[in-house]
């Protein structure tokens, strides 16, 4: 039985989508997506998709399809147990991204006969167009800033000639760790007897669903239908000519332009800054908001910015959008006119070799027959309550089926997609279940990282006065910890907002060396209720950057009666 492993990177499914996405230039966020291109039986029709093609490209994605692509059961070796009765599977998922990966293996070990249909690539985003690679180019970044740093090197004693690169090899790091990723993912799935149905699933009603020509049914239905990248209304994107692209163009690293706009501050235009300049661009970032960086806690976001972007090669202009981009051609640079986001009058125009458009994510939920159970999407978002249960146009709940993921739009982030799908199928099983959304940590892989979890300092205040209880700050700096002084680190903070009444962490900041792994003692604390007059008495190894968090937690100032936490040693 073949395996849905032979959707490789050089499949022809993979040719098919690069080509589609330069066909759709004109398109709006609808039209803009690739993928629908990409699914097997080529369904651009059920997303507005015709006229951009030309023919040859027709033919040429035609061919894909000689690929036997539907109704078929990629792997379903292992087999999962049988369903309940009347129902062909217990849990259908359609998408396999991390959201629905993650709920296929809990599924798996809860004993439910679980099936996942999957459109495209097993992966979704995540792995093929989003963490995983941005990860890879992120790692290269981080060597390629440290070797040039000469006053770093020479700080430890080091010396060390020029440092190069060399761009294809880069972009084959970030493919061949993809590759590696989806096969494990495909892997993972199939060893524990999940089918991998492929095709392009479609509800067709309650517990009803089709892909390809075949019509199953399930007890519980997930839907995991992940994003696509969000291009405002104005912007012509080019993605082969490589002028105006989006994170899934830039992933790929066929070319480092000279000059890049990035339109958009958020976590994918910041990732990319550390990947261009460490590459040697010139990069201009364009911000609708009054502040780079606008969705961190304002005071780590300025020292982010004191950083990562004023010593870098970045300026910026911000409290503008990009209203009109230009793809260059016939020897003219990309143009980039920018309005005032208030007054919207023309403020100024740029010209750059290229221009990524980092302006956030829509979900992809077009074609998947919402209007069969009456679900109307809220700006393409399936809505969803606390329980990940889909809601229906007259405010009820649809029995059986439930949204996880970039589709619901509650978090976009790979793991809170996996941890919503675990939720949901908690609650399948018999056991009722309620993710905190404000425990699940987010990071952006910068160098040096940011991480947060909980409420900003605006967010907590607000909370605080409404709620009418005080808010405590505490802050850390890297400068006193051993081991990020022996690292010449020094350069970091780290913020705590809790209750001083109770004790309760509100949020956690931090702005360092490895900030993204420091974040979970917080994330942990916050999940489990833990309070800081608890926590502050958990001891850390010497030296370690968890340190960092230790003197955190130690300068709270919490009036509740300090507990005592540590319980009475055994005797060995
Ligand atoms: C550049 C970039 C970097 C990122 N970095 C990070 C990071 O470091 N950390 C992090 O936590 N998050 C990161 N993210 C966000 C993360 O990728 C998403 O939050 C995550 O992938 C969402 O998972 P999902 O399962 O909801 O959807 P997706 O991963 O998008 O998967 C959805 C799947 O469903 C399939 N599908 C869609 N419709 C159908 C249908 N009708 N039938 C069958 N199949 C269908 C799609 O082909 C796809 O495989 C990044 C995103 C980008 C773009
Ligand atoms: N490390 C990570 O976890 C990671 C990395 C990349 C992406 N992601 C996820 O992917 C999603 C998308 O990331 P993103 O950076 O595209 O979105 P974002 O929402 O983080 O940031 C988008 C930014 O673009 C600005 N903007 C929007 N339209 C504009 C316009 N016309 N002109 C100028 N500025 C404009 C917004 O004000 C905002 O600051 C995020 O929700 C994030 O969760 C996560």
């Amino acid at each position: 039985m073949q395996s849905s492993i032979s959707l490789s990177l050089s499949s022809p499914s993979t040719i098919c989508r690069s080509d589609s996405s330069a066909a759709v230039s004109n398109a709006n966020v609808n039209l803009l997506n690739p993928r629908s291109l990409r699914f097997c039986g080529l369904r651009r029709e059920a997303f507005g998709l015709n006229s951009s093609l030309s023919t040859h490209r027709i033919q040429s994605l035609s061919n894909v399809t000689r690929r036997p692509c539907s109704n078929r059961i990629v792997a379903s070796s292992a087999g999962n147990g049988a369903a309940s009765k009347g129902f062909d599977y217990d849990l259908v998922i359609i998408g396999a991204g991390v959201g629905g990966h993650g709920a296929a293996l809990h599924a798996v070990e809860k004993g439910l006969k679980t099936a996942i249909i999957e459109g495209d690539v097993v992966g979704g985003t995540c792995v093929n167009r989003g963490c995983v690679p941005s990860k890879a180019l992120l790692a290269v970044s981080g060597r390629m800033r440290e070797l040039q740093n000469e006053h770093h090197m020479k700080s430890f004693g080091l010396q060390v000639a020029a440092a190069g690169y060399d761009r294809q090899g880069v972009a084959d790091h970030a493919n061949n760790l993809a590759s590696k990723i989806r096969n494990n993912l495909t892997n993972s799935m199939k060893s524990l007897g999940v089918d991998i149905l492929t095709g392009f699933g479609t509800v067709l009603g309650p517990q009803k669903v089709k892909y390809g020509d075949t019509v199953i049914t399930a007890k519980d239905i997930i839907i995991a239908t992940g994003s696509v990248p969000l291009v405002p209304k104005g912007i012509e994107v080019d993605g082969k000519c490589k002028t105006v692209i989006t994170s899934d163009h830039a992933l790929k690293l066929e070319f480092v332009p000279q000059w890049i706009a990035i339109v958009g501050s958020g976590y994918i235009g910041l990732e990319f800054s550390d990947v261009y300049t460490a590459l040697g661009s010139e990069v201009t970032f364009v911000e609708a908001l009054d502040q780079l960086m606008p969705g961190f806690d304002p005071e780590i976001g300025k020292l982010a910015q004191r950083v990562l972007i004023n010593p870098r090669k970045i300026d910026y202009h911000t409290g503008v959008f990009a209203s009109k981009i230009t793809p260059a051609k016939d020897g003219k640079p990309v143009t980039i006119e920018l309005i005032d986001a208030k007054t919207k009058e023309l403020k100024d125009t740029l010209e750059v070799d290229a221009a990524l458009i980092a302006t956030g994510r829509a979900p992809f939920t077009q074609g998947l027959g919402l209007e069969n159970i009456n679900v109307q999407t809220q700006r393409g978002f399936v809505p969803v309550d606390g329980r990940m249960r889909v809601i229906d146009a007259n405010g009820e709940l649809v029995p059986h089926l439930y949204c996880i993921g970039d589709a619901n739009g509650k978090m976009m982030l790979a793991h809170a997609a996996s941890a919503q799908g675990i939720s949901v199928v908690e609650q399948v099983t018999g056991k009722d279940h309620v993710l905190n959304h404000l425990s699940i940590p987010a990071a952006c892989f910068t160098h040096p990282e940011i991480s947060m979890v909980g409420l900003t300092e605006p967010q907590a205040r607000e909370k605080a006065e409404k709620e009418g209880f005080e808010i405590g700050i505490a802050k850390t700096s890297f400068k006193a910890n051993t081991k990020a002084l022996a690292e010449n680190e020094g350069e970091g903070l780290a913020k705590l907002i809790y209750r001083p009444d109770s004790g309760e962490i509100l949020g956690v900041h931090i702005f360092g060396m490895h900030a993204a792994d420091l974040i979970h003692e917080a994330s942990n604390a916050i999940a489990l209720g833990t309070r800081i007059q608890d926590i502050k008495y958990a001891v850390h190894a010497h030296p370690t950057l968890s340190e960092v968090i230790d003197e955190l937690f130690k300068a709270a100032k919490v009036k509740a009666n300090t507990s005592s936490p540590v319980a009475e040693p055994v005797a060995a």
